[in-house]
């Protein structure tokens, strides 16, 4: 999960909304006092929009902020019982009830987070309107060019935080841009409509009326038209290509049917894979040579293979995540339910729990995103939208993701089920989900629901050369997101549907990962059947307070796992002691960048702080992992790594895992984890470690023996073992240790 850190700077940002707000609250239901001319307004939309572009031509990193504190709900009444009104009826800061505004863009629009255009009524009066959430990878002038005519139901009318007003469209489905032919164009305005760009639906239903009328070569081109402008995976893409693909059999065109169904793996749509290879061992038997049908069987094999077994090939997958770079990217690969249900889980509402016994690494699931965004390259937009009303803000893809999932709800009503069957807390949903044939889209929602279920991800768990990368400084771009966000992150972050069931703990029994679009969960020790599965939501080392404060804003939840219940149970005291400890040793981290003689200085004084935080637990160790000793062990193991001391990292290291809550035994000739601790990426360091102090010791077999142990353990937090020998190579070949 992911969770914004609430700093100063970011309450000062709310502080400071939060009066402006207000100060717009008191002017409720009144008319504005001022409102500039036609001319002004237009003047000062063109000459914003230049200096935007020219700043936007410049900049590495686009960042805009919406603040969305208002949060009124969609219009869900039929666009025939509304009751038209003109913009000199609005009232500020409100939602207009049952009324609706018609309007003509004046101006060629500009988008910075929203589209913003000038758009006058029949009247000639002219308003700013802010149209939100629309599709980001369309030309703003392509939605809303001058001359676009469009309705926008229940209008909110709204004071800007620049002092001027605007009619603000969250919702996609409370505007309606009309065609020329459109009956509800006024009269006067019609000779001067510029014809719209035709949608791919449009395309469809022309294509639609041939085919009826047989006339099917007509018909094909038609779904060709509509396929160059529909977006590649989405749902009108993939009855476009059905369409074509039936109108191609009507011809005779057999291969070229099949191509198309071929295209976006049509044949594996659905996780429908038995009646895809039902179809294609039919489709072998009439034409045996088809080398296409022969090449999506065996793929369909792979699929039904990973579908019902959880077997993967993780390597090649990964490497396909690797190629990708900084592009989008989806894995072609099924989806795998291991032993788990959806039930209840008392007063935190429903929860993911096993259906069998599960031994420690198994695998419980693996989830292919609903919809996951990723950090993008240099010159992506970089967005922080704040939510005045549960005082939260999602920075960076966060923000890119709620747009982009509020696309796919809006044009794939089915797939959005299973995606509103996710929790929204107390949010109040409207009734009803379809309104004058298109579906209802309520941007709050989809906004509350991302809050609460969305996962923060890289594109993949597992880097390659973990310990080059560990004390990496971080990128320009890095530093410009930190400056420009209160939260400072901006990782990717993505929803994955089945793993959202699961609730909270700091000290959880299963870990996830990501491949790519893939998420993968597996258990962090054994679990029997019908216990809870649970995840950490906070990936962070922080302390009790701190966490639970998080909990409560994102998530209205307190956490009672039993690692909170001890860390509460210690004094304020012994907390501050051990978080001061924590920082001091944590500043030390600067001598890595230093000579090696500076880092041997610090050792002395860096094992004397681990020592120290060591010294803040009463409990023996076993009992609880003792996370804070994540960081400055890693630390102080890289100064002794550098200062080639492996007898004391040996030591150390294995000393740190009993910290973590690990309990590993010699037995029979094998190594035995007796008791599983806590589990994270950076752990596997210490592991590795181990086998590298101990193979340039001398003592090979116990680095081999750590070396096998090492493997289990690094698959579940990576997801996968095949990559282990790529990502520390170097440590282990530097080290002597076999790597095959
Ligand atoms: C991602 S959802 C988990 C599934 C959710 N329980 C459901 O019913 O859909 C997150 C929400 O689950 C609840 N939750 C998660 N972990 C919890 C915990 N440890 N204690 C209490 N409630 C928790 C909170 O309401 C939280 O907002």
């Amino acid at each position: 999960m992911f969770a914004f850190e609430q700093e100063d700077q970011w309450n000062v940002y709310f502080n400071r909304a939060e009066i402006i707000l207000k100060a717009a609250e008191g002017r409720k239901g009144q008319k504005p006092l001022f409102k500039p001319s036609r001319a002004s307004l237009i003047y000062s939309h063109n000459s914003f929009s230049s200096q935007a572009q020219a700043q936007a031509a410049g900049a590495t990193l686009n960042i805009s902020s919406n603040i969305a504190y208002n949060e009124h709900p969609p219009c869900i009444a039929l666009f025939d019982a509304l009751e038209k009104k003109y913009l000199e009826d609005l009232r500020l800061e409100l939602a207009h009830r049952g009324r609706y505004v018609i309007l003509r863009a004046v101006v060629n629009p500009d988008r910075l987070v929203s589209i913003s255009t000038i758009a006058e009524d029949e009247n000639g009066e002219v308003e700013t309107v802010q149209i939100y959430n629309q599709d980001d990878r369309k030309l703003p002038v392509s939605i809303v060019p001058e001359g676009q005519v469009f309705i926008v139901k229940e209008p909110f009318f709204k004071m800007t935080f620049g002092g001027g007003t605007s009619i603000r469209v969250d919702h996609v489905s409370d505007i309606i841009f009309l065609d020329g032919e459109d009956e509800r164009v006024p009269e006067k305005w019609r000779p001067r409509l510029r014809p719209l760009a035709r949608r791919p639906l449009d395309w469809k239903e022309d294509g639609n009326r041939f085919y009826g009328g047989k006339q099917y070569f007509e018909a094909a081109q038609c779904y060709t038209k509509g396929l160059e402008l529909a977006e590649p995976y989405s749902e009108i893409e993939r009855i476009l290509l059905l369409n074509r693909a039936q109108v191609y059999l009507e011809l005779g065109y057999t291969e070229k049917a099949l191509a198309d169904a071929d295209k976006r793996s049509l044949l594996l749509r659905g996780c429908d894979y038995e009646s895809a290879k039902a179809r294609l061992v039919k489709l072998l038997k009439e034409c045996p040579e088809n080398k296409n049908a022969k090449d999506r069987l065996l793929r369909t094999f792979r699929r039904l293979r990973e579908q019902r077994s959880g077997e993967y090939e993780f390597a090649k997958m990964r490497n396909e995540v690797k190629e990708w770079g900084n592009k989008k990217g989806k894995l072609d690969c099924a989806e795998y339910v291991g032993p788990v249900r959806v039930g209840h889980a008392g007063s935190k509402g429903r929860g993911l729990f096993t259906t069998r016994d599960v031994k420690f690494g198994e695998l419980l699931l693996c989830s292919k995103a609903f919809k996951v965004c990723h950090k993008e390259a240099k010159g992506a937009r970089f967005t922080i939208l704040f939510n005045l009303k549960t005082k939260n803000g999602q920075s960076g893809t966060h923000s890119q993701l709620v747009q982009e999932l509020i696309q796919i709800l809006y044009h794939n009503p089915k797939k959005a089920k299973r995606f509103y069957e996710l929790t929204s807390g107390d949010y109040e949903r409207v009734k009803g989900d379809m309104v004058d044939g298109l579906p209802i889209v309520d941007s709050h929602l989809v906004m509350r629901i991302t809050l609460k279920n969305c996962f923060g991800c890289p594109r993949l768990s597992a880097l390659d050369d973990p310990f080059e990368n560990l004390f990496k400084d971080p990128t320009e771009e890095d530093k410009i997101i930190a400056e420009a966000s209160p939260t400072g992150r901006a990782e990717g972050s993505g929803i994955w549907i089945l793993p959202s069931y699961m609730n909270h703990s700091c000290w959880p029994n299963s870990v996830r990962s990501f491949l790519g679009d893939l998420l993968i969960v597996r258990a962090a020790r054994d679990i029997p059947e019908g216990e809870e599965i649970t995840t950490n939501y906070l990936q962070n080392e922080s302390r009790v307070q701190k966490r639970q404060k998080l909990f409560r804003s994102q998530w209205a939840f307190e956490c009672q796992c039993t690692l909170c219940e001890i860390e509460t149970a210690e004094s304020d005291e012994v907390k501050d002691k051990r978080e001061e400890l924590v920082e001091k040793a944590l500043k030390f981290k600067v001598y890595l960048k230093r000579s090696l003689t500076k880092i041997g200085e610090g050792i002395k004084p860096m094992i004397k702080l681990v020592k120290g935080i060591e010294a803040t637990y009463s409990t023996p160790e076993f009992l609880y992992p003792r996370v804070p000793l994540i960081s400055p062990t890693h630390v102080l193991h890289t100064f002794l790594v550098r200062k080639q001391r492996p007898s004391d990292v040996l030591a150390l290291a294995k000393g740190a895992l009993n910290g973590l809550g690990f309990k590993i035994q010699l037995k029979a000739g094998k190594l035995v984890i007796e008791r599983y601790g806590y589990l994270h990426f950076p752990i596997i360091n210490l592991f590795v470690h181990v086998i590298t102090a101990a193979a340039i010791s001398g003592q090979s077999s116990t680095a081999m023996l750590w070396r096998n142990l090492t493997i289990k353990v690094y698959e579940v937090v990576a997801g996968e073992r095949e990559s282990f020998f790529d990502v520390y190579e170097r440590p282990l070949l530097q080290a002597g240790v076999p790597v095959n």
